[in-house]
């Protein structure tokens, strides 16, 4: 008998310490129980210290790992993450409309939490017009819902308003992070917005740790994995909170830095 696990693609770059971008799609999938494929559109030279480099593929090829996926696998849902500039944000797009991939969960990645920029800002206007309107669910960081909206974000009034704006460009289900940056901080506090207007917060208690790359890719990768497990889009943004503040809260040793979170502790989130 052969297990069937659902597949679920990671359109998105390649973090060369594995803390982050596509590296933490791929542990976040494994451990939420699917089975994950990747089309890589970018690289980036990182390590715990920061992001020193990044390359983009050539766009004909990722054309090319978007139709050999298509002509073979059954996908049930998809994310993205680092797309670097306008173009690659057109050659994703139009793979998206040609393709069947799924619900798609749009991560809008625009800089690191430690400053290094991903996106180039000429392609601020194809993320609003072109892909948050084919987005499912969003996940902008504090950073990113502000850029994304021209809002400064000082109180949670203002986090959830910055979440209607996203949602008017087209977006369904959005989850606006909260801030986290601060060393006497008691709780972060994330806002979620769904397509019926519904609304609710997510809060834990803040983490003083400097292990925290690959949060938002693991908060992403997991509703997209929830999704293809059938999960309702409320219960799967709920489970990858819960997964991903769980592989906050404990440590592992690696880089002198900035290090990883830890996806083994989140294992055993249900
Ligand atoms: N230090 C922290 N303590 C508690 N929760 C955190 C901490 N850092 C991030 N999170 C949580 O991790 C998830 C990802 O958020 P964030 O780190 O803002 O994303 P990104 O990686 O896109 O910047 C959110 O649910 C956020 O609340
Ligand atoms: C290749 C690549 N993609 C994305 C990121 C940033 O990941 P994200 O989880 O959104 O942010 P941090 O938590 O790492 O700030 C990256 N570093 N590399």
């Amino acid at each position: 008998m052969t297990n069937e696990f659902p597949q679920v693609l990671t359109i998105a770059g390649s973090d060369s310490d594995g803390s982050a971008g596509m590296q933490a799609d791929l542990h976040t999938f494994f451990i939420r129980k699917t089975y994950g494929m990747s089309v890589l559109v970018a690289a980036v030279a990182g390590n715990s210290y920061g992001i020193h480099a990044a390359e983009t593929l050539p766009l004909a090829f990722i054309d090319q790992q978007f139709e050999v996926l298509a002509d073979d696998f059954k996908i049930k849902a998809s994310k993205t993450g680092m797309l670097s500039d306008a173009a690659l944000i057109g050659t994703v797009v139009k793979a998206y409309q040609t393709y069947d991939f799924g619900p798609l969960v749009v991560d809008p990645v625009i800089t690191t939490k430690h400053g290094a920029q991903l996106l180039e800002n000429e392609a601020f206007k194809a993320l609003k017009q072109q892909l948050l309107p084919l987005a499912t669910v969003a996940t902008p960081n504090f950073f990113e819902a502000q850029l994304l909206t021209g809002r400064t974000i000082q109180s949670e009034a203002d986090q959830a308003s910055a979440a209607r704006d996203i949602q008017a460009l087209g977006v369904k289900n959005i989850i606006v992070k909260g801030w986290h940056h601060q060393d006497d901080q008691q709780e972060v506090a994330d806002y979620v917005l769904l397509a019926d207007g519904s609304d609710f917060w997510l809060r834990h208690s803040y983490f003083d740790t400097t292990h925290i790359n690959g949060t938002g890719d693991t908060l992403s990768a997991t509703i997209a994995a929830e999704i293809a497990k059938g999960q309702s889009v409320a219960n799967a943004i709920r489970t990858a909170h819960d997964v991903t503040t769980a592989a906050i809260a404990s440590e592992i040793a690696v880089g002198h830095q900035f290090g990883p979170i830890n996806h083994w502790a989140a294992q055993s989130v249900n």
